[in-house]
């Protein structure tokens, strides 16, 4: 199990700076999409350069012109690319096909599926790396949460990697280590804690001991 730290409300000098908090404690950063939108790929590079050890998710959640998309993440120095499971399969093809050809991965971001088991089997089958479910942060604010519908997607995915992604903090994360997904996405209950290293830290040691 891997731990990705999302990013999501900072610029690029505060991006650099909570990494070097927390970076010996986390896998991967994700470079969330408010700040693709306020920075663009420059923050995915910045953080690339300065963390070249770090794996560094591009958290572009494509929609459309996949293959192009994925080709300017990879250029900026991003591992992994995130598409929406709600995009034609031409585009997560796509999206698979110029990932491949770049030696990157891509995420399927299942937000907002309705069919989630039907759909998590049809882009399991279209060569994803990851399949992640995920409560955004407007269903977050009306109480929801993805634990179900992780043991939805264990239970159909059989190829790609399966990830969680929304709201988790230090009190829910043993109901998500339960499910034993293969990657955990936190980006306030890391970002948010006055001490963000030893939160990170107590995360990581809970993902290891499994
Ligand atoms: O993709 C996102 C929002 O669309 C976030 O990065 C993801 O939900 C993780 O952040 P948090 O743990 O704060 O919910």
């Amino acid at each position: 199990m891997e731990l990705q730290l999302a990013l999501d409300l900072v610029n690029i000098p505060e991006a650099i700076e909570l990494v070097k908090e927390v970076e010996e404690h986390i896998d991967i950063v994700e470079i969330g999409t408010p700040v693709v939108i306020n920075e663009g790929l420059h923050a995915v590079k910045a953080v690339k350069e300065a963390f070249p050890n770090l794996k560094v998710l591009a958290d572009l959640k494509i929609m459309d012109a996949a293959g192009y998309e994925v080709m300017k993440a990879a250029e900026a120095g991003a591992d992994i690319v995130t598409i929406l499971g709600t995009a034609e399969d031409m585009s997560i093809k796509g999206a698979v096909e110029e990932a491949k050809k770049q030696g990157k991965k891509i995420l399927v971001d299942m937000i907002a599926v309705k069919d989630l088991a039907g759909r998590a089997k049809e882009v399991d089958a279209m060569g994803v790396d990851y399949i992640c479910v995920h409560t955004g942060y407007d269903l977050q604010a009306v109480g929801k949460n993805s634990f179900e519908d992780l043991q939805t997607i264990k239970s159909v995915v059989k190829n790609a990697k399966t990830a969680i992604a929304g709201g988790i903090k230090l009190d829910t994360l043993p109901e998500v280590i339960k499910v034993q997904p293969d990657l955990v996405i936190v980006g306030g209950g890391i970002t948010g804690q006055a001490d963000k290293k030893a939160a990170a830290a107590k995360m990581q040691q809970m993902i290891n001991q499994g």
